[in-house]
This record gives structure tokens, C-alpha cells and sequence, in this order.
């Protein structure tokens, strides 16, 4: 898709209030405040007077988890040793008054053997993720058929061919077109996997049927045909681009959509609707608004509604301000025949590429008597109960799991990183929270020498300190993995300038570096952000569905793409509840964490270390190198606490149906603590440095609650526990 269509922003309309969300997926913030505020909903409508141990406890979380991170007394700075190149590092060093524990020793070693064992080894030259010997693309253009054979307007397909390079339609476009272009015009559920081309599959009939227009007809002032909703305004965005791209031609010029998102004066976009708009996208909350208030909007022609993305749709919050769109519609529409080519009524169209629950709720009140359409290539599951069908990523997709114990997790990550990046890859990394984001933008961006500086100004008073984390510079070279490659960073806590000039650089054809960018799950749902290689899911989504999402982002149309998930050893079993949740093809990483290692921290452009020795000496070092600039820069250990903090929150915040699964008392804080570049949890290092014992002030300390994040992390832990015991009957 052109670059521009990466405008946007992420903030969608305000979701309405009085609607039952669903307590999966989306920002980990979101779903800690959702919980709160069910809970607090809950415990108004129990009795005001519940001091049941359970009420107790949960007052009590609630109010730790508002309190904030407190700011650890400043530590005393700790020269630290480098990494002797005999092996050492699989001693723990110690360092004036902390123990650098090291990343190949206890259960890491352990783990890291058990499952070199387990699998075959793999062939020194294969590439980390081959994507050659995968299944066949079940997102791509058909070679059987041609957009001809589906009933197509020559004349657009050459357009598609000419100006989009589009040349043959995918699977549901194959399913969709006939359909949705000479059906019975009943309504219609269309589900199909990420990236296989739904934009085009409902607007290409809408286009192909307002061209056949009488002539008399075929003016912008002609009527509002077309209502399109989408969750958020980038996706709206995504979808006008779209629209413009195939009116674009001397056919369908004369067709004009219109945007409706927020983010600009609604004057303006009521202007616009004046002059006459014969397509209208928009959020819900923005387009209610000018259905209610807009007074030259006349919906009376209105032929197509369609719901795209419904999934998110109905994650966000938007069921009640669906329903109001829908009966203002239906009230306002009159069956006016509009000419042969039109629809004699109202066909509502519903886009997802899940079908949980609350998509199947969504259907059964916007949808009639609904066609179902599906790609034909899952004819084989047509006997299959649609009860229990469930969602499927893209079958040449390649997934992969890898168990990794907490302490190896960032120099893991920095493998995976460094080794696809030398074949000039596109990655997107997803992780848990903006804190956590931040965290490895530094991490990765940061050269020794910035420390450097950083120090002397703080030594010279005269001189003023500059944060480079306190502003919003979203793009950096990673010179700790690559300096080719760039990275980027994306969270909602960043300015929706920053976010609209982040995406748009990271998708920029011009520029030819390979490049990663670190999200949140604000990235994971219908951008489509070209070629990208590879998605790592450091941290585990928050739903399953979220799991589809994320990795849909690469293997789009056809392309080959691979995706790998990252899971603590206590996870493990998070994969069963992918498998029996949706249909995964997924797989452990062969040789585990060692081959990643491997190749991620052999000689640069050279053949894998040939002893283990020599690539755990190499990530250790980088490791080492990484903690050392951390103890020398109190913004940059800043940094990395506010992420461990803000990690152990998310991380509370997973589903109580997985909690079992993500369990905050199997999280060792220490290592932890170690996968953010700190050599201890945070709470325990100020406590070593706030060791007065015998003395007035040590008293003083002692007396002081505790909020440094390893406090509040493992008082959450323990609260976790509790909960965990009460729900499970357990003690
Ligand atoms: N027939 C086609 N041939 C080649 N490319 C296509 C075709 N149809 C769509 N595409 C391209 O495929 C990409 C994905 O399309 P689109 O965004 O509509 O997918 P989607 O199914 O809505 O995905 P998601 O569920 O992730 O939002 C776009 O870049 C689009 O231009």
C-alpha cells in the first residue's frame, strides 16, 4: 500500500461507556482499567458492607497497583569488570556490593542443554527461519482465475493490473465478488485470514456497482451509497486510500469518499459532506456524531453498511454505538429504486479475520439471513461444525516457539535481532507495555561513547544534562545490533506526530536498511505495513486472537513471512491453548535458545561459532556491556526499572482463564530483573545501598514503606498468589 496511506494515528474514537467490553487483547493499561473498574462495579453492587477476605484483597491490589514507582536512591557507582576471555563468566563476579550473576549458569545452562538434545541439529548454513519449504500461500493471488472470471469490469481490472499491480484476485476475493456483485443482495459475514485482501473484496463490488450508475446518477451530489466503519483511524484511513486508488480512473472518477476520524475540525468535515460524498468512512464514534447532528447527511440511499475489522470493533468498546448507527440507518432508508446495477435494499457487510464469540454476537445483530463468505480454499473444512471452526493464520506463515529462560531473554532477543538483520530484514517486535518498548529502544540504540558524554556534562554543573529519553525521537541507527540497521519504536504514549512520521519512515521504499520496529499491540491489528520478514512476540499476547493479529502483520498476500514467540519454561503450555483456541501451525525452534545464540553471536557475516564457549563469551559480553552502561547512566537505569516495573504490571494483567499459565508466582524478579540489564531487582539494590543498620537514619529507612518496583513486584506476586489460592480452592 502507497506510503501515504500510513498517515494516522491510533487513537480511535472514545469507545462508549455504558458498553460490556471484552476483557481480552488491547493495551495491557486498558485492560488493568477495565478490571478495576468491573471490580469496583462489582463491589457496589455486592453489599457495601463485604469484608470478605476476597473483597479485602482485592481493594488492597487495586490500590497498590495505582502506586507508583518509587525513585531509588541514587547508587553508588560500580566499576565493573570486563569479561575475561578464559571462560570466567560462568562464575558469578562480584562487584563491590553486588554479584553479577552469570546468563549461562544454574537453569539457563540447564535448559539450554536439555533442548540442544531434543532436536536435530540444524544445517550450519539454513537460514534461522527458511520460508522456502513452507505450505503454499492461502492469502495470495489465484492463478486459476483472473478478475474476469469473477465478473469484473474490464476496464477496472486493467486499472487494478496498470495502476495497483494488481493482477488476479485472492481466494476471497474469488469468493466475495460474485457474491456481493450479482447475489440476491443478502447480507453478508466475510471471514478470511490477515492479509488476504478483505479491503478489496467488499469495495471493488461497491465501486463495480455504483459505475453502472444510469448517467443522470454519476455525480458526488448524486447520494451517500456507501457507510464503511472501522475501528480506529489509521484503518480508516487505510481503507480512504483504497477507495482513492481504485476511483482514481476515468470511469469512477466521478466518485467521491469521504473520511470521517476525528483529529480534524468537524467544521471541515461537515463541509466536505456538503459538497456530496457518494462513500463514507469513518470511526464509530465520529460518524455517529455526524449522523446525529449533520444535517445535510442524508442517509436515505445508503445501499451498503460495511463493519470492517469486527473483531476490534467489538474489543473497543463499539457494540452500542454500532447498534445506534445501524437502526439510524434502517430508519432513514427508503427502498427508492436507485437502477439495476444497485442493490434493492440495505446490505450490511461484516469483515473479520476472527470469529470468536463476540464477532459472532456483532453478526447476529447487524447481519439478516447472512451469506457466508469464506475462501474457497477452506472448502476442505465445509463439513466442519461453524460452531467450532476456528481462525487460521496464513499457511506459508512459518511459527515458531522458543522456551527461553528469563535470564537469556535480551541477549536471545538481540540474536534473533542481529542474525535476521544481516540479510536486510523488516521485523516488528512485539512487547507488553510503552515502558518495556522504551526500554529496548535504548537498549539497542545506545552507543558507549553517548554514555560517555553523558557523564561528563553530568560532572560539569555548568553544563546541562540532556536526556535523550525524555524526548520523543522515535527512529535511532541500532548500533548495538547493526549499524545498518535502524530501529524505530511505536507505543500510544508517543505523540500522534511522532507515530505518523515512525510508520511512515519504517514503511519508506526509499530508504533500503534493514530495520526493526518495537510496538505494542497498538501495531497489531489491520496495518498493512509491506514486507515485513519477520515478527518476534518477545512477550506473549493477551489473547489468542491477538496471536493471529500480530503475526498477520507479516505474510501478507502471498509473501513468505515468519513469526517467532518467545515464552518463559513455565509457559510452555500456552501453546495448547493456541492449538486448541485457533488453528496454528506451530512449531518449536529447533536446538532452542543455543541456536538462536548461535547465530545470532557468531563472527558477523560468518559461519556459527564452532564451540559453545565462544558465542556464550560473546553474548555475555554483550550482555556485560549493556548492565555497565546501565550502572553509569542513573537516565538510562531509569529507564530500565520504570520497564521492569511496568512488565511485572502487564504481565498481572493477563486473562484469569491463562492465569495458570502466566502465573506471576512461577516469575523469578531476579532474573527478570537480569532481561532489563539490571544486575539485581531494582528494590533489592536500593535496599543493599539503604543498608544503615544500627544508625538513626537506618531505623528511619526501615520504618518507610517500600515502593521501589521489585517491592511492588513481588507484593503483587504474593496478592497474585493469594487470588491464585482462592480461585483454585487452594489452602
Ligand atoms: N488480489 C490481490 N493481489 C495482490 N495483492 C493484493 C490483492 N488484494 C489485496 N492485495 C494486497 O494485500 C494486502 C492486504 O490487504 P488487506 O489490508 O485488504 O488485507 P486484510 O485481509 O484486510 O488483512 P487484515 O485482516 O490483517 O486487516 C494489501 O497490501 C493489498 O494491496
Amino acid at each position: 500500500m502507497a506510503e501515504e496511506s500510513l498517515l494516522l494515528n491510533f487513537v480511535a474514537d472514545e469507545p462508549s461507556s455504558s458498553v460490556n467490553r471484552v476483557n481480552s487483547g488491547g493495551r495491557w493499561k486498558d485492560r488493568m482499567k477495565e478490571k478495576k473498574n468491573q471490580k469496583r462495579k462489582a463491589a457496589s453492587s455486592t453489599s457495601a458492607k463485604d469484608h470478605s477476605p476476597a473483597a479485602t484483597n482485592s481493594r488492597k491490589v487495586q490500590s497498590r497497583e495505582n502506586v507508583p514507582a518509587s525513585n531509588e536512591s541514587k547508587r553508588r557507582k560500580t566499576a565493573a569488570s570486563p569479561v575475561s576471555k578464559q571462560h570466567s563468566v560462568a562464575k558469578p563476579v562480584k562487584h563491590d556490593n553486588t554479584f553479577v550473576s552469570s546468563l549461562f549458569t544454574g537453569d539457563s545452562k540447564e535448559h539450554l542443554s536439555s533442548t540442544t538434545n531434543a532436536h536435530d541439529t540444524e544445517d550450519e548454513n539454513q537460514s534461522m527461519f527458511d520460508t522456502q519449504n513452507q505450505d503454499a500461500p492461502s492469502n495470495a493471488p489465484l492463478s486459476t482465475t483472473t478478475f474476469a472470471g469473477v465478473q469484473l469490469d474490464s476496464q477496472l481490472a486493467s486499472h487494478l493490473e496498470e495502476k495497483m499491480n494488481i493482477t488476479a484476485p485472492t481466494n476471497i476475493q474469488n469468493s466475495c465478488l460474485p457474491a456481493l456483485l450479482n447475489g440476491e443482495d443478502k447480507d453478508a459475514f466475510i471471514e478470511a485470514e490477515t492479509g488476504s485482501g478483505k479491503t478489496l473484496a467488499y469495495l471493488l463490488p461497491i465501486i463495480q456497482r455504483l459505475v453502472r450508475l444510469p448517467p443522470t446518477k454519476r455525480s458526488r451530489t448524486s447520494g451517500l451509497f456507501a457507510v464503511i466503519v472501522a475501528p480506529t483511524r489509521e484503518l480508516c484511513q487505510q481503507i480512504y486510500n483504497v477507495a482513492n486508488n481504485l476511483t482514481n480512473n476515468r470511469l469512477a472518477h466521478w466518485i467521491v469518499s469521504c473520511n470521517v476520524i476525528g483529529g480534524e475540525k468537524k467544521k471541515s468535515e461537515k463541509s466536505r459532506i456538503r459538497k456530496g460524498v457518494n462513500i463514507l468512512i469513518g470511526t464509530p464514534g465520529r460518524l455517529a456524531d455526524h449522523i446525529e447532528n449533520t444535517e445535510v447527511l442524508d442517509l436515505s440511499q445508503v445501499r451498503w453498511v460495511v463493519l470492517d475489522e469486527g473483531d476490534r470493533l467489538m474489543d473497543m468498546g463499539f457494540e452500542e454505538t454500532i447498534t445506534k448507527i445501524l437502526s439510524y440507518l434502517d430508519s432513514q432508508n427508503s427502498l427508492y429504486p436507485l437502477g439495476d446495477s444497485m442493490p434493492s435494499r440495505k446490505v450490511n457487510v461484516l469483515c473479520s479475520a476472527t470469529i470468536k464469540d463476540t464477532v459472532k454476537r456483532l453478526s447476529q445483530s447487524a447481519l439478516k439471513d447472512a451469506m457466508y463468505l469464506r475462501s474457497s480454499s477452506s472448502s476442505a473444512d465445509e463439513n466442519e461444525d461453524q460452531k467450532i471452526r476456528k481462525s487460521s493464520a496464513p499457511a506459508q506463515l512459518l511459527q515458531r516457539y522458543c522456551v527461553i529462560p528469563p535470564k537469556l531473554r535480551l541477549v536471545s532477543l538481540a540474536a534473533v535481532l542481529r542474525s535476521n538483520l544481516i540479510n536486510n530484514q523488516k521485523i516488528i517486535v512485539f512487547l507488553s507495555c510503552a515502558d518495556s518498548v522504551n526500554f529496548h529502544f535504548e537498549a539497542f540504540r545506545r552507543k558507549k561513547a553517548e554514555i560517555e558524554v553523558e557523564q561528563e556534562e553530568r560532572e560539569d554543573e555548568s553544563k546541562k544534562t540532556t536526556s535523550s529519553t525524555g524526548n520523543e525521537e522515535a527512529v535511532d541507527t541500532a548500533y548495538r545490533l547493526n549499524e545498518k540497521a535502524k530501529v524505530y519504536r511505536l507505543h500510544g504514549s508517543l505523540s500522534q506526530q511522532t507515530r505518523t512520521k515512525t510508520l511512515s519512515q519504517f514503511c519508506s521504499e526509499k530508504d533500503s536498511s534493514p530495520r526493526i520496529l518495537l510496538c505494542t499491540d497498538v501495531a497489531s491489528r489491520g496495518l498493512d505495513l509491506p514486507n515485513i520478514d519477520l515478527v518476534v512476540q518477545y512477550d506473549a499476547p493477551f489473547s489468542t486472537d491477538d496471536y493471529l493479529h500480530r503475526i498477520g502483520r507479516t505474510a501478507r498476500a502471498g509473501h513468505n513471512g515468519a513469526a517467532i514467540m518467545f515464552l518463559l519454561p513455565k509457559e510452555v503450555e500456552y501453546i495448547d491453548l493456541l492449538r486448541a483456541n485457533i488453528k496454528v501451525n506451530i512449531t518449536e525452534q529447533p536446538n532452542g535458545p543455543s541456536s538462536i545464540l548461535n547465530s545470532g553471536f557468531s563472527v558477523r557475516g560468518g559461519p556459527p561459532a564452532k564451540s559453545e564457549l565462544e558465542w556464550q563469551d560473546r553474548a555475555t559480553e554483550w550482555q556485560l556491556e549493556l548492565e555497565r552502561m546501565i550502572l553509569d547512566s542513573p537516565e538510562l537505569k531509569e529507564v530500565a526499572k520504570k520497564a521492569f516495573s511496568s512488565y511485572v504490571r502487564a504481565y498481572a494483567t493477563h486473562l484469569s482463564s491463562e492465569r495458570s499459565i502466566f502465573n506471576m508466582r512461577d516469575l523469578h524478579l531476579g532474573h527478570i530483573a537480569k532481561s532489563f540489564a539490571l544486575r539485581e531487582a531494582p528494590g533489592k539494590m536500593s535496599n543493599n545501598n539503604n543498608k544503615q543498620k544500627g544508625t538513626v537514619a537506618g531505623a528511619r529507612l526501615k520504618k518507610k514503606k517500600d515502593n521501589s518496583p521489585a517491592a511492588i513486584a513481588a507484593k503483587m506476586q504474593q496478592k497474585a498468589m493469594e487470588h491464585y489460592s482462592i480461585e483454585h480452592n487452594i489452602g
